[in-house]
């Protein structure tokens, strides 16, 4: 088997520009890990049931757990694969910050995984066309709302966790919201991923024949603030790596994106947010990638005077 960069970990120190400032520590882990009452949305269930609890859960924690289909979940599980090789990690690893974009480069060694990535990322555009088709009815929007630009631009992230010798001192991934429409995560095996629900944060653990969706920003936008960013984290543990999979459903860098009229209208109030090209908000994202992501958002408000 290729030498994977997890085994790195063995030196048994953190390094030092992996230690977070002290204010945002996870300190000792006291939330227990895989306990969070993730809700699940079932896709097979009656439509309006479906619809009706996929409303309900993005607008309480802006993330649901969604059962699937067997037949997709087998390719899945090969993506999130311990055996991907030390050169593929590496070039994971030089990506910036705290996620990185694989680009599927022509190159034997990866033929394997190019071979996986092409039936997972069309099952995940189809089951993301679904699962917007429904929020769409459950705004109260044509059906077809989602179906262009708005989640035309898709990215496959994979996330890789090496062990950390004291994960009271850093995080995985520091607290924040996704700039998408919704994301789709395979969370693997290993625990790890933590919801801020009630305003405390919970751990998550996933069905093994679930993934998880979260609703990112320009859906909160879309919606009038009407679905929630599901907020997260990632927290490392002392034992084993984590891998995880997470395909972005995003805007087209040049679509325009606004609370959707027909809403606002139905709703009888006034848009919350400015209309902007999502690449500036985009922009304003990765600007404030080190800082507060969660309070990217806000400056896209409109501020009543
Ligand atoms: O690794 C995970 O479970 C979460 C990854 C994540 O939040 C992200 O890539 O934005
Ligand atoms: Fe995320």
């Amino acid at each position: 088997m290729a030498e994977l960069l997890s085994n790195w970990f063995e030196d048994e120190r953190i390094l030092e520009n992996y230690v977070f400032p002290p204010e945002k520590r996870p300190g000792e882990l006291v939330v227990p890990i895989g306990k969070a009452n993730v809700p699940i949305v079932d896709l097979h269930d009656e439509e309006n049931n479906t619809i009706h609890h996929i409303m309900k859960v993005s607008q309480d924690f802006g993330l649901f757990q969604m059962r699937f289909i067997l037949s997709y979940l087998l390719l899945l599980e090969q993506v999130v694969n311990h055996e991907i090789s030390a050169e593929l990690m590496t070039g994971v690893m030089k990506g910036r910050l705290q996620y990185i974009n694989i680009s599927i480069c022509p190159s034997n060694t990866i033929e394997f995984f190019r071979a996986t990535v092409g039936p997972f990322v069309i099952a995940l555009r189809d089951l993301g066309s679904r699962i917007l088709g429904l929020i769409s009815k459950g705004l109260g929007l044509e059906s077809k709302y989602f179906a262009k630009e708005l989640s035309e631009d898709c990215t496959l992230t994979i996330n890789h966790y090496p062990p950390c010798p004291n994960p009271s001192l850093s995080l995985g991934i520091n607290k924040h919201t996704d700039p998408s429409l919704i994301t789709i995560l395979l969370t693997g095996e290993v625990p790890g991923l933590q919801a801020l629900m009630d305003g405390q944060w919970m751990g998550v653990e996933t069905l093994p024949n679930a993934l998880l969706v979260i609703i990112g920003n320009q859906l909160e936008v879309v919606s009038n603030g009407k679905l929630k960013s599901g907020i997260h984290r990632v927290v490392t543990n002392a034992k084993e790596a984590r891998s995880s999979a997470a395909f972005f459903i995003n805007p087209t860098k040049s679509c325009i994106v606004e609370p959707a009229k027909a809403l606002v209208e139905a709703q009888n109030s006034e848009p919350l947010y400015k209309a902007f090209q999502y690449k500036d908000f985009f922009k304003a994202y990765t600007d404030a990638s080190s800082g507060d992501i969660v309070a990217v958002l806000e400056a896209f408000k409109i501020k009543n005077s």
